[in-house]
């Protein structure tokens, strides 16, 4: 008898705990994308594959629906909701390694939509704007019992090229996602090229002013720069849904699988912009459809 299984709506933690793993996911879908792990195959990576982005995705959804439920119970950024999270965040990322045998998949990926997902409890109804302010606002706290790795790779690129990376995009507010990916998305979709397209725009953009420590890691300021500009090309020629735009985007993906580089901290602010996106619908609805 189907009442043997009771149906019950999710909790509003459970429900931003099912979009951010929906945008790991649709991250990790979206293809052509240059350089990353895609529907394609592994893109610049010989320790990932598309079926461990989709384990690892599933995998955080307990950290997601936790930090959100923390922020639930707390009401309010403080100190206290800072060092749950932290706490939190590594074990969403001893989960994640331990689904993963070890492979770094997403832990960009932890920091910011856990951040964002606390933040959008917070805010609940806000514009996508002000979760991330309320997110940054939670970055910016220090929490004591975070291991500072001097030798992550982050850190060394930072202080060797003297860039910013995961930490200060969200305490700034995560800018890249604000006003990169969230507006290319909604500029695509608006010029009608299409869902995909659009999705891999907002990518681009993203991927045209990030510096990516990933990508600084595996390929230094050359290819930081040819990432930068070349995702650039991509958008001035017409985006991914012009012809001319397609030919930019298949040398970009030639010159990152050439240079072993691979947008991995743009790819993580991309999910970011569809967590946004999904929970603060702001989009006029695409000429031709509805
Ligand atoms: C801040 C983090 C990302 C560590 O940064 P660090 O640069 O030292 O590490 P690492 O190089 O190993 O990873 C950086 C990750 O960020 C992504 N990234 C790279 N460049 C950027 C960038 N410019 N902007 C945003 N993300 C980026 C990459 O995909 C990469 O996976 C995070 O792992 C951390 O310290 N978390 C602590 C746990 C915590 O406090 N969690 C809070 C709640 S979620
Ligand atoms: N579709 C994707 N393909 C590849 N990487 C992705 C994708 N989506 C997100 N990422 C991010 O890219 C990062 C992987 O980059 P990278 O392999 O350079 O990490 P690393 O473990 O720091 O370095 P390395 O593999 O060079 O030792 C992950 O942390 C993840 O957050």
């Amino acid at each position: 008898m189907s009442a043997l299984i009771a149906r019950q709506a999710p909790s509003a933690a459970e429900h931003l705990a099912d979009l951010a793993v929906q945008a790991l996911v649709d991250e990790a879908d979206l293809s052509p994308k240059p350089g990353l792990v895609d529907r394609r195959g592994s893109g610049a990576h010989s320790d990932l594959h598309l079926g461990l982005m989709h384990a690892s995705a599933q995998s955080l959804w307990p950290a997601f629906a936790a930090m959100a439920d923390a922020a639930r119970r707390e009401g309010r950024v403080s100190q206290a909701l800072r060092e749950t999270l932290g706490q939190l965040g590594r074990d969403g990322e001893a989960e994640m390694l331990r689904v993963t045998a070890g492979v770094n998949t997403h832990r960009g990926a932890i920091w910011a939509l856990g951040l964002l997902s606390a933040a959008a409890m917070l805010e609940s109804g806000a514009s996508a704007g002000g979760i991330a302010a309320s997110a940054a606002a939670l970055a910016r706290l220090d929490d004591p019992a975070a291991p500072h790795n001097p030798d992550s790779h982050g850190a060394r690129v930072c202080r060797r090229y003297g860039v910013l990376g995961a930490r200060e995009q969200a305490q700034h507010g995560f800018p890249a996602v604000i006003e990169d990916g969230l507006l290319q998305l909604l500029a695509s979709r608006r010029a009608g090229a299409g869902e995909q397209n659009a999705r891999l725009d907002a990518l681009l953009a993203i991927m045209s002013s990030l510096t990516d420590t990933c990508v600084l890691h595996r390929a230094g300021l050359e290819g930081l720069t040819r990432m930068q500009a070349g995702a650039r090309a991509v958008l001035e020629a017409g985006g991914a849904a012009s012809l001319a735009g397609r030919r930019q985007l298949r040398l970009l993906d030639r010159d990152m699988l050439a240079l072993n580089a691979s947008p991995g901290g743009a790819a993580d602010l991309l999910a970011a912009t569809l967590f946004l996106d999904r929970l603060a619908p702001h989009a006029p609805a695409p000429t031709g459809s509805n």
